[in-house]
């Protein structure tokens, strides 16, 4: 691929069209919203010149409810020889570019399993996809040249392809993304009228459940109005478990000591089918899991900290595999979790113990 345009330079526009500028493709960009399209290009996505003649590969990358006019405009304009979309929901908008009588030939669905809870511009980062699963839908219909260009974009974005039906795919991001927003804006929901005593106690226990709860509703709102059965599905029979978990608490508050023994095993019951479930979630990569140990040192907060803790780390030769930063409401110091092989551990905390910081346990 030499040349491409990405229409949408929010957080995943602009980031394929940084990976891809970096890696030598020339990208032009186009938003709706000029200032979007001038911000990416200052960050050094692309240019805002529309292209001289068709490019080999547009990304369609605004609201899944917009995707379908867009890219059928883009077509109508002979803006590329491929088109696809990275809409988080693939069946509704595949359904209207057929009802809009698309020439589906030069078109995949794709949808990267990478994101954040920030849109726009600003958000993105060339590395966003690295690693990640990244889906596509190919039809009977899809033309062979397409789909290579589709799997070239997500080599160059270093992402790892997964190919799926559309509905499969939107039953699938029922489970593993649509329904766990749910639950974490339910979840932080419950802060908005709390009393100020209890939300100054925020651990990193909340903050990893309701990361997601800070998205863009006007996204969300698009995402679950395309996804709206699978995703009730999901809720209900998450419902039900919360029901069950209810009555559990309740019985634990009996005087009747059988009562008491199966709501014991009631809440045994949701905390062990939780340790099973998550160790299903695959680790970097797309591998199994890895099990790996965590090296947690405390640091002030000021700059240059932490990049002093990754220095240190890489100068005995450590891979840092992920890490975690725990603040202390109101404290001028966190906790930073390096987790890392853990045969490293002993090495790794005596050579930063020797170098002055304080390795908690
Ligand atoms: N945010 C995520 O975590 C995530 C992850 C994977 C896929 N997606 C999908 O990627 C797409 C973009 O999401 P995002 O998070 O980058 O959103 P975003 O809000 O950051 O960016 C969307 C951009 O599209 C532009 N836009 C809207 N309508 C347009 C139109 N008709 N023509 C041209 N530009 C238009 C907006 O001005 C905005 O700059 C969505 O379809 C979303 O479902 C999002
Ligand atoms: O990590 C996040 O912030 C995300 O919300 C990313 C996430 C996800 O659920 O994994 C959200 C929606 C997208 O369609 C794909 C990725």
């Amino acid at each position: 691929m030499r040349t491409a345009a990405v229409i949408g330079t929010g957080l995943i526009g602009t980031s394929a069209a940084l990976a891809l500028t970096g890696r030598g493709v020339t990208v032009h960009l186009q938003d709706h919203d000029p200032d979007a399209a001038r911000t990416a290009s200052a960050l050094g996505a692309g240019t805002t010149q529309p292209p001289a003649g068709p490019v080999d590969l547009a990304i369609v990358a605004v609201p899944p409810a917009h995707v379908a006019r867009t890219l059928a405009e883009a077509q109508r304009a002979g803006l590329a020889r491929g088109y696809l979309d990275v809409a988080s929901v693939k069946g509704g908008p595949h359904r209207e570019l057929e009802a809009l009588g698309v020439d589906l030939t030069r078109c995949i669905g794709t949808h990267p399993m990478a994101g954040r809870e920030r849109s726009g511009p600003l958000a993105a980062t060339a590395e966003l996809f690295e690693g990640r699963p990244w889906v596509l839908t190919p039809t009977a219909a899809t033309d062979t040249e397409v789909l290579n260009l589709a799997l070239e974009l997500v080599a160059l974005c270093h992402a790892v392809p997964v190919v799926m039906d559309a509905d499969a795919h939107d039953r699938a991001v029922a489970l593993v993304s649509h329904t766990p927003q749910l639950v974490s804006s339910l979840v932080a929901a419950r802060l908005e009228h709390a009393e100020e005593t209890a939300v100054r106690l925020c651990g990193q226990g909340i903050r990893d459940v309701t990361r997601i709860a800070a998205s863009e509703p006007g996204m969300w709102i698009d995402i679950l109005s395309a996804n709206p059965g699978p995703v009730a599905d999901v809720l209900a029979r998450v419902a039900a478990d919360l029901g069950e978990t209810v009555e559990a608490l309740r019985a634990l508050q009996s005087r009747d000591e059988d009562e008491r023994r199966e709501g014991t095993a009631g809440i045994e019951d949701v905390l062990r089918r939780g340790n099973a479930g998550r160790v299903r979630v695959p680790g970097k990569h797309g591998a199994a899991p890895a099990s790996y140990e965590t090296v947690a040192v405390l640091i002030g907060d000021q700059p240059g900290e932490l990049a002093r803790v990754f220095a240190d780390a890489g100068a005995v030769g450590v891979n840092i595999e992920d890490v975690r930063i725990e603040h202390s409401t109101g404290q001028q110091a966190g906790l930073v979790q390096l987790m890392v092989d853990p045969a490293a551990v002993p090495g790794l905390t005596a050579a930063l113990r020797e170098r002055g910081w304080s390795i908690r346990q």
